[in-house]
């Protein structure tokens, strides 16, 4: 049975969007609904002007019978800003002060609204660049690996401090977190990470690094890549940080007694002139 033009257009974008970063064919369109690849062509034409200007994503189309199109999620610079804005006006209530010169976050890294925006603004930054997994630590940074790893369409992997039976055999890497000052161990299981793959990391807090360096040795014992580093808020850190190059949404600026919260360095990471382009013909 033939589907309307406004019926298919509902339903492609679902589709569409369910399935971000993979083709999906003409020939599939036009089987699921019944209409002729001419028809489907000029549908995609209509949800990718759409998708652009309403700052939603891109729509990759492929010519060819063997053609398709590829729904790739991004975040116009503008509503990531505002939305920054808004975490750091939530994050400056005095009463989120803790000893330490920490900030409790905790509730807003449980907000499905805010995992939403934190996983399309880091999707951006990898919105044409490969990569195969999501890496984070327990605990904290697991919402923000899970809504990463929706958005760029693949698994995320834990790394653990304890090794757990249900792991199998896993490797581990010894590392010293500048939060802790202490030796500190994680491990990953043998399972998570193929040889060359390309590797996210992720987590909610950097301070010295260490912890995100230990994802760094880990997925080199793997035999893997980084792809990148992306964290949800950088501490400020008087040492010198083992991790070259990271994007963190916010900075904390913490003393024992105040603590001032700024944007941290996504605009001049991810909103570069190169990237932009690829927003716009
Ligand atoms: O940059 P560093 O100095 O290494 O510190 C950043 C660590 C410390 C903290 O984790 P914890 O609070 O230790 O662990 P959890 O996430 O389980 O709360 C945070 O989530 C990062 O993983």
């Amino acid at each position: 049975m033939k589907v309307r033009r406004s019926d298919r257009l509902i339903d492609m974008t679902r589709y569409l969007l369910e399935r971000p970063h993979r083709l999906v064919s003409l020939t599939f369109f036009s089987e699921r609904y019944g209409s002729a690849k001419s028809s489907i062509s000029e549908d995609l034409t209509i949800l990718k002007r759409t998708l652009k200007s309403r700052g939603t994503g891109l729509l990759e189309t492929v010519p060819g019978a063997a053609g398709g199109a590829r729904f790739i999620p991004y975040i116009p610079e503008k509503e990531a800003t505002q939305f920054v804005d808004g975490v750091i006006e939530s994050l400056s209530e005095a009463d989120r002060f803790l000893p330490g010169g920490y900030v409790y976050m905790s509730d807003l890294l449980g907000r499905p609204n805010v995992l939403r925006q934190v996983g399309r603004l880091i999707a951006t930054q990898y919105l044409a660049d490969q990569v195969d997994t999501v890496l984070t630590v327990a605990t904290k940074g697991i919402p923000i690996a899970q809504s990463i790893s929706d958005y760029l369409n693949v698994p995320f992997v834990i790394a653990r401090h304890d090794s757990q039976i249900t792991e199998g055999s896993t490797v581990s890497v010894n590392y010293v977190s500048g939060s802790s000052s202490r030796i500190e161990k994680m491990a990953l299981s043998k399972r998570s990470l193929a040889p060359d793959s390309r590797v996210l990391i992720v987590d909610d807090f950097m301070k010295g690094g260490g912890t995100v360096g230990g994802m760094q040795s880990l997925v080199k014992e793997f035999d893997a890549k980084v792809a990148g580093v992306a964290v949800f808020a950088e501490g400020s850190f008087a040492g010198e940080r083992r991790v070259p190059n990271y994007t963190s949404l916010l900075k904390i600026h913490a003393t024992n007694d105040h603590v001032e919260v700024t944007p941290g360095n996504f605009a001049e990471q991810i909103y570069t002139p190169e990237r932009l382009a690829q927003f716009v013909d």
